[in-house]
């Protein structure tokens, strides 16, 4: 009997969050994949992380998980494979070799504008595309590479976060710099959050029993990584991250938008090379402050967003100024987004 289960996996910056569908082969194309359970590891970058694991319709359990077993997007993987497999609950996924379809969400897809079969040659491409997406890009490809060693008969399928953004008008993609060098590095904006932007579209207008071609709204994504999204006839038409995820609104470790120049009056080795730099993935003591000690992080000594807001409430000053900030932030992008949809 052919394998079924299919997986989709959304490797976030702080977060690991894994869905199970099962399908049938020979069922008609208009037929869904049949949800089977959830599971997720998140606060990666708060730890503990807490593992959260629903099954159908129940909740089977939310743990914080031993601090030492699971750091990253890979650990978090292995943690909630083994996980799954072991569930005597969930029989149609015993074995790794289960798994017929891994469907992951790559935050960089660079100009893919569609999935794509992840083959030995866009591996290699979107591993190029890591530099731009320091916080995502490298962690869902070590996931893309245990299901290949590992899971014998699966393919693995990449949706691209950027993807939902093909549609910028150019006066939107476009940075006022030399455009034979834009260009050549391929220096524009992308936008990212793309997968759940699409998703909200879709539910809105259904929402709304109105086709998804006549929605005008401004769209918000608010997480570790945050970003608003102008959305005119179910399209994308301006966003505010740009070339990296790094770019507008601050997010758990990232500062948003700064004055470009800035980062070299903060530091004077912006330009070198930071030690966190690996053999696949290049980054700048600029590039490491800007998206790995900044924002919430360094307002207030936490990245979780849940634990700021209540403290705000309570009076703390530096987690009412990071919220205040966020707002701030957020009003901007709405008022000129909502004079875009007129
Ligand atoms: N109810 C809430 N109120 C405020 N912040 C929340 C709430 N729920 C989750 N968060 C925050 O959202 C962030 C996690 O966002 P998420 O999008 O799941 O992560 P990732 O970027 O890894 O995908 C954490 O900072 C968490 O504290
Ligand atoms: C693109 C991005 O910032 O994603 P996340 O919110 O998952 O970090
Ligand atoms: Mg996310």
């Amino acid at each position: 009997m052919p394998s079924n289960v299919i997986l989709s996996i959304n490797a976030g910056s702080s977060s690991l969050k894994v869905s199970v569908f099962s399908y049938h082969p020979h069922a008609p194309s208009s037929s869904h994949p049949t949800p089977l359970a959830t599971i997720q590891v998140t606060g990666l970058t708060a730890p503990p992380a807490t593992l959260r694991y629903d099954r159908g319709d129940h909740h089977i359990k939310s743990q914080p998980l031993p601090e030492t077993d699971v750091t990253s997007q890979e650990s978090a993987y292995e943690y909630i494979i083994h996980h799954l497999t072991s569930d005597a609950g969930l029989p149609e996924l015993s074995h790794p070799d289960d798994i017929e379809f891994a469907c992951h969400r790559v935050v960089h897809g660079g100009d893919y504008d569609k999935p794509v079969r992840i083959d030995r040659d866009t591996f290699h491409r979107l591993e190029e595309l890591s530099d731009l997406a320091p916080l995502h890009n490298a962690g869902a490809l070590t996931i893309v590479k245990a299901v290949h060693d590992k899971c014998a008969k699966a393919s693995n399928i990449a949706f691209f976060d950027n993807a939902f953004h093909h549609t910028l008008p150019e006066a939107a993609r476009t940075y006022a710099i030399d455009q034979k060098v834009a260009k050549r590095n391929k220096l524009r904006k992308y936008g990212f959050h793309g997968l759940s932007y699409a998703f909200i579209t879709r539910s809105v207008a259904a929402h709304l029993a109105v086709p998804a071609s006549e929605l005008n709204i401004v769209a918000l994504h608010l997480g570790s990584g945050a970003s608003a999204c102008c959305i005119k006839g179910g399209t994308s038409i301006d966003t505010s991250m740009g070339l990296t995820p790094l770019d507008g609104l601050p997010g758990a470790t990232r500062s948003g938008s700064v004055d470009p120049s800035l980062i070299f009056h903060f530091t004077h080795d912006a330009g070198k090379l930071s030690p966190s730099s690996s053999k696949g993935m290049h980054i700048t003591e600029a590039e490491e402050i800007l998206n790995k000690k900044s924002g919430w992080q360094a307002l207030t000594g936490t990245t979780d967003f849940g634990a700021i807001s209540a403290k705000a409430e309570q009076g703390d000053a530096a987690c009412r100024l990071a919220f205040d900030i966020l707002v701030d932030r957020i009003t901007d992008f709405a008022t000129e987004a909502v004079a875009d949809l007129f």
